[in-house]
């Protein structure tokens, strides 16, 4: 039998005296978009802080039938992750900071090279903002920023992507193509998207699933026009 992309299995996660996530157990069976939802304060990041090695955890998660390490460095070949906030304190050109994600790739003190840089162009062109790519990084605003991260993460190119509200400070017409682009990586390269999202509507057209951390027993819905419209009414109401 295939291995599932993704399981996980009974995961308890949170904070020295706050569980958020209480047994959640759930399985993936296939390269999919899972849209993780829920209120303000309901576990989401916590849930991919956990998944990231960032804060222990009980429970198991596989990917593709291995447990996945608990430790950061060890977790890298199998997932990429953009955080909600992901600052830099140094100025760096958007080129370099694209070509960045080839870093699985290369030995400490690789250089890139012409080829590395070819396909960070690639990405920035496929992304429509090739036009950034000689700009300091610091410099941009923070939509433009949001999609400099992803293309380093599209770079990543792991078996599972993790990101934390990717669309937070983009327009309306960037919103729509990030979550198209999403939908590619899955039908396209095969690879496993877990996305939390506040935008309930974008998610309309997608096909995947819908996990809402809000829901006392949390499990995976199938993405479709009644459950993205009966989620968004729950989230319209306090958190229970
Ligand atoms: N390091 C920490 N120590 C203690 N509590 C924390 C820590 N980090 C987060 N929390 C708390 O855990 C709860 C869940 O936080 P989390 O960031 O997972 O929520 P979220 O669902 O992602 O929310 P949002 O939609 O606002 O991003 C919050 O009440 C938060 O204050």
């Amino acid at each position: 039998m295939k291995d599932s992309v993704l399981e996980i299995k009974e995961l308890v996660a949170g904070y020295a005296e706050r569980v958020l996530i209480r047994n959640l157990s759930f399985l993936v069976p296939e390269p999919s978009f899972v849209a993780i939802i829920g209120h303000n304060g309901s576990g989401k990041s916590t849930f991919l802080k956990a998944l990231t090695g960032q804060i222990p955890y009980q429970g198991q998660v596989l990917v593709q039938g291995q447990r996945l390490p608990q430790r950061t460095g060890a977790i890298a070949k199998t997932l990429s992750y953009l955080p909600q906030k992901n600052n830099v304190a140094f100025p760096v050109l958007v080129r370099e900071l694209v070509v960045m994600g080839l870093f699985r790739h290369k030995k400490l003190l690789d250089h890139y090279t012409s080829a590395d840089y070819a396909q960070a162009d690639s990405v920035l062109h496929h992304l429509q903002i090739s036009h950034l790519s000689n700009r300091t990084f610091t410099d941009l605003s923070g939509g433009e920023q949001q999609l400099v991260w992803l293309a380093q993460l599209m770079l990543q190119n792991t078996p599972l992507v993790l990101l934390d509200e990717p669309t937070q400070q983009l327009d309306v017409y960037h919103k729509k193509r990030v979550f198209d682009l999403m939908a590619s990586w899955v039908k396209k390269q095969q690879q496993t998207v877990l996305c939390i999202t506040h935008d309930l509507l974008n998610l309309l057209p997608l096909q995947g699933y819908l996990l809402n951390l809000s829901h006392p027993q949390p499990t995976l819905e199938p993405l479709s026009l009644e459950t993205v419209l009966a989620h968004q009414q729950l989230l319209e109401n306090p958190l229970p």
